[in-house]
């Protein structure tokens, strides 16, 4: 096979990421926009030694699963990779790939969104000028290349406002010394927040007088300097140029105060439809302790105070835990408390009951060394929440050698029109 060659070809599955799998000779092409079932004409745009990537250039046959693409710039734009695919056929593939992945676990069908467009709550705009023009949007697929755009169809509709006042009103030197603006808006309380990321606040005290004036929902504007030359997208300090750092958010009818720089479910129903699994799957009894990996403000613990005896949670962002602490308070709960550490040190040390142990890890899941402390913890369950299912398939088969066994997995559509899943498992001792 060679770049530039056409072929005719059937899709005959769909990878995790969203590309089509075909074969030409025996060999495996990708083909992203290509659904299972359909037949088209193919041209190579890359080989690699094992297989290549192609490209549609003219769809004979379609599969049901199409449908058009809300997104003007759903083509281009790497942020979704399921805007051509139907809501109910999403959820079914998101299914599929579940079951090949966990081949002999129960896996639950997954829980869809009520609303699966405008569903985000927080979003990160990269900013740069091209020809004269501020662009703003999101990176193409695989690249740093923005594709500028008006509107982004999985983001809420006062995220969006706010994006298309900021657009307009960025100067070009603003924008030069811009990387990204953050915006964050609470669907419950309708707080928003807006984060300038970059090297050099330039006149942004001024522009941001102007957008509260226009948008007096947002309590919280802030300047955040990032002068790293790599991918990560918050800088250390930061500067609070209207309000506070921080916004009120809601969860499970718990009060949030949250921090720009900690972590919130981006799906706020879905959130909701998540802990409740948790919740559901941990059949709490009411004595128990709980201990709360990777805690973030302290939701989930928060959410199960009122079923257990105790809640002990462990969180790394220090913002993250002085929330979570707060937001006990402001909740009167008496019965949770959060620490600032690193959670595989915390397990490594920790000395108290666990009789429940509850984990939601970033997309790399745990550490070797954490689930090795886990053993001598002892839960009697563990409910692992998940937002990679292949880090929690590994992680399920390492506590498989300390005596775990994986009961139910329940995946939950966090983000719809990606091919994200969020998961929940239950994970119980096998006792001889
Ligand atoms: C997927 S978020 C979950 C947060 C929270 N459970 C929630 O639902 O909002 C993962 C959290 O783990 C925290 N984290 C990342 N690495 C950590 C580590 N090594 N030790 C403790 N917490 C960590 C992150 O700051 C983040 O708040």
């Amino acid at each position: 096979m060679k770049k530039n060659e056409q072929y005719t070809v059937e899709c005959l599955s769909l990878t995790d990421l969203g590309a089509g799998v075909c074969k030409v000779d025996g060999q495996v092409v990708y083909v992203y926009d290509f659904l299972p079932g359909e037949q088209a004409d193919i041209r190579i745009i890359k080989t690699y030694s094992k297989y290549a990537i192609g490209k549609v250039v003219a769809l004979h046959k379609k599969s049901e699963a199409r449908t058009d693409p809300v997104c003007p710039v759903a083509k281009r734009c790497g942020g979704c990779q399921m805007q051509s695919v139907r809501y109910e056929a999403q959820c079914g593939f998101k299914n599929k790939w579940m079951r090949d992945l966990f081949k002999d676990g129960d896996v639950r069908p997954i829980l869809p969104a009520k609303e699966p467009l405008f569903y985000r709550n927080k979003a990160q705009f990269p900013v740069s000028v091209q020809n004269g023009q501020v662009e703003m949007g999101f990176y193409r697929p695989r690249s740093n290349t923005i594709v500028d755009t008006t509107q982004c169809w999985i983001q809420s509709r006062p995220i969006n406002e706010i994006f298309a006042w900021i657009k307009t009103h960025l100067s070009i030197a603003q924008a030069e010394a811009l990387r990204h603006v953050m915006i964050r808006v609470s669907s419950q309380t309708g707080e928003a927040q807006v984060v300038w990321i970059g090297r050099e606040n330039i006149g942004l005290d001024d522009l941001t007088a102007r957008m509260v004036e226009r948008f007096p929902a947002i309590q919280s504007v802030v300047f955040n300097e990032n002068r790293r030359a790599d991918n990560v997208i918050l800088g250390e300090t930061y500067t609070v140029l209207h309000g506070r750092d921080w916004i009120e958010e809601r969860c499970m009818g718990n009060r949030v105060k949250l921090h720009f720089k900690a972590f919130f479910q981006v799906d706020p129903a879905q959130m909701e439809a998540l802990y409740q699994t948790a919740i559901d799957l941990a059949d709490f009894q009411g004595d128990e302790t709980c201990v709360e990996l990777y805690a973030g403000t302290g939701t989930i613990g928060m959410a199960m105070a009122g079923h257990v005896k105790e809640v002990v949670g462990v969180e790394i962002v220090p913002e993250a835990v002085e929330n979570a602490n707060e937001n006990v308070r402001w909740n009167g709960l008496e019965n949770c408390r959060y620490v600032c550490q690193d959670a595989t040190a915390f397990v490594g040390e920790y000395a108290g009951a666990c009789d429940v142990l509850v984990v939601d890890p970033p997309r790399k899941g745990m550490s070797e060394e954490g689930i090795c402390h886990i053993e001598k913890l002892d839960p009697e369950k563990i409910i692992y929440i998940s937002c990679n299912p292949k880090t929690l398939r590994r992680d399920v088969e390492r506590l498989a050698q300390s005596g775990y066994r994986c009961e139910i997995i329940q995946p939950v559509d966090m983000f719809p029109y990606t091919t994200g899943i969020e998961c929940v498992a239950r994970i119980v001792k096998e006792r001889e």
